[in-house]
């Protein structure tokens, strides 16, 4: 075997291992040390690789370009999905090289929609394990299990129970290409080291009766457990990553609806946590409106807002929209007038039996009502904000009537993947004349209409969290609080320019990602120094600071 000097192997470098007899291939067979092609002359003889590659030395842009070479000849990117997970499981490097210089290419393939697809047939598509399975049977000895994970410096974990993936609803264990595929974002959007993050699923059941039977399922097949029991899981689960790995932040995703509030509710000011369905999309949410006010020349506190679906994502942007009209000036019971929420069984009003304490705060006085067009025209919103799963929700006659109501109407259809989405761009800029503001979860392609192309926005929470991740990465917060999410929202409005405003687009540009990350990240680390959360000493220049602690995907 080659011998490990320290026991953080995932850091070493090739140069820093010791070879003995025969034990090369264990290098080539570790997606963190492994160069394969590129491995020099005299690596190949320090590490007793001689022999087991052929004799060209290439450098990691000839192996790149292979890379492209096979990607091109893939018929989908569900294939493109499965080669490149099975890189990074050969080559990190190479994965992250590949991945990160080209990010409008592969963000969409690593994640929405390709990704969508990818977790409907985790089972099926499934080779090798990634990240941590706890599940219930590990209940009573969770701190031992996480043990069994190879680094020890873990920063960050992303961990969702598969009980609402994307629009996708309860596909239990099959959900975890989606903590998987949100860390990979961490360092292909953020520059965020690879070797710090771990992705975990909770494995607590599925609620999905078709997945129970399906005989290449991976999960535990049997119904989830009642609030109280999951809720004691979860505190067990908590508490064993505070102690096995103390300095980790917990990122929560996708859970069901109900689960995720009562989650942040039980941690956020008790660890190092945030939910991204609640916080981030609420973050890029307010970063897409404020964008679009800039072009309209209006105030986020003149608003009404009306939402499609009531759940942790509307939740969560209706509680960030009303905090920052707050800060323009507005009550809390006055801001929150301006926003409305309209889920599966209609109108949020008082008259309803059925909300959560959370729904209630927006349940103001009104006809009940299940016609959401009804409800514009009473409501007169000047922002419609889909967060239903309900692919097509906002047709023509919403779409009609509130164009009749404002001159721009902001539209935003947020459900994921794309078929979930409340309306496309093609449909929002044709029925609105062109003069929608329009933002999807998904990035659509642009439209023309009678000779004028359009901008669609990709209002997706990969925007944020990434960045969050960073600056905690980097400033090491006691907490994240929620004031994190309006800076990182500001930080990325004003990085969009007037010329980019100018033709309606509302985020900055993607192929820009990175150093889009690392500004917003930079603002979020000073907040995080200024409000006293940071434990990390301030340095002087905090931008040169988180630079010099980027991964870079290079030997
Ligand atoms: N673009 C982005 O960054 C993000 C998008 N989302 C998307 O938002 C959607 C909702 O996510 P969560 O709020 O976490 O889910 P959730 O399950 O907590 O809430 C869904 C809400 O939609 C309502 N709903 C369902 N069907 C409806 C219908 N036909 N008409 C009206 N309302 C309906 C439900 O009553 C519920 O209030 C998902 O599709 C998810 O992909 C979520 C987070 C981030
Ligand atoms: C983007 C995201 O987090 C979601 O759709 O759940
Ligand atoms: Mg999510």
């Amino acid at each position: 075997m080659v011998r490990r000097q320290t026991s953080a192997f995932a850091e070493l470098k090739p140069s820093q291992l010791e070879a003995t007899p025969g034990s090369g291939a264990s290098v080539l067979h570790d997606p963190a040390l492994n160069k394969s092609t590129a491995f020099t002359d005299e690596e190949r003889t320090a590490l007793g690789l001689d022999g087991l590659l052929p004799v060209s030395v290439e450098n990691i842009d000839r192996q790149v370009a292979r890379v492209l070479r096979h990607l091109e000849r893939k018929a989908t990117d569900l294939e493109r999905y499965i080669y490149l997970i099975d890189l990074n499981d050969r080559n990190q490097t190479l994965f992250y090289k590949v991945v990160m210089s080209d990010p409008v290419r592969f963000i969409p393939i690593l994640y929405d929609p390709t990704i969508a697809e990818a977790c409907t047939k985790f089972d099926e598509i499934f080779r090798r394990t990634h990240g941590m399975y706890v599940s219930l049977r590990h209940k009573g000895r969770i701190r031992e299990v996480l043990r069994n994970w190879p680094v020890k410096d873990v920063r960050f974990i992303c961990v969702s129970t598969g009980g609402r993936i994307l629009g996708l609803g309860d596909i239990g264990a099959n959900g975890m290409g989606i903590p998987i595929g949100k860390l990979q974002l961490y360092t292909a959007c953020a520059s965020v080291p690879p070797q710090c993050l771990l992705p975990i699923l909770i494995d607590i059941g599925t609620t999905n009766s078709a997945l129970r039977a399906d005989p290449f399922y991976l999960g535990l097949r049997q119904l989830p457990p009642p609030d109280a029991e999951l809720d004691e899981f979860v505190d067990e689960f908590v508490e064993a990553v505070q102690e096995v790995f103390p300095d980790c932040c917990i990122h929560f995703e996708d859970w069901k609806g109900t689960d995720a509030i009562r989650m942040l509710a039980r941690y956020r000011d008790k660890v190092l946590c945030y939910n991204d369905d609640i916080q981030g999309t609420a973050s890029v949410t307010l970063a897409g409106l404020e964008t679009a006010l800039q072009i309209l020349n209006g105030k986020i506190s003149d608003q009404r807002i009306l939402f499609l679906g009531a759940g942790s994502a509307g939740i969560g942007i209706a509680n960030l929209l009303v905090s920052a009209m707050v800060k323009e000036g507005l009550s809390i019971a006055e801001a929150r007038k301006r926003i409305s929420l309209f889920d599966i069984h209609g109108l949020l009003e008082p008259g309803r039996r059925d909300l959560s304490p959370s729904q209630q705060v927006y349940a103001h006085p009104a006809k009940p009502s299940t016609d959401l067009v009804e409800v514009i025209e009473a409501f007169r919103p000047t922002a419609l904000i889909g967060v239903s799963t309900s692919g097509g929700a906002f047709d023509q006659t919403v779409v009609d009537a509130m164009s009749r109501l404002n001159k721009r109407p902001i539209i935003f259809a947020l459900s994921n993947p794309t078929e979930k989405a409340e309306c496309t761009a093609e449909e929002a800029y044709r029925w609105s004349k062109g003069r929608a503001l329009y933002a999807a979860g998904v990035q659509f392609p642009d439209v023309t209409i009678d000779g004028e192309t359009f901008h669609p926005g990709q209002a997706n929470n990969f925007y944020i969290f990434p960045a969050v991740g960073l600056a905690a990465y980097a400033a090491r917060p006691t907490r994240i609080n929620d004031e994190v999410f309006i800076v990182a929202a500001r930080a990325l409005a004003d990085q969009v320019t007037p010329a980019q405003r100018a033709l309606g687009r509302l985020y900055p540009s993607q192929a820009d990602i990175q150093s889009v990350e690392v500004s917003t990240a930079v603002k979020v680390a000073e907040y995080m120094f200024d409000s006293g959360l940071a434990t990390a000493p301030r340095p002087n220049d905090i931008r040169s600071w988180i630079e010099g602690q980027l991964y870079k995907p290079h030997y």
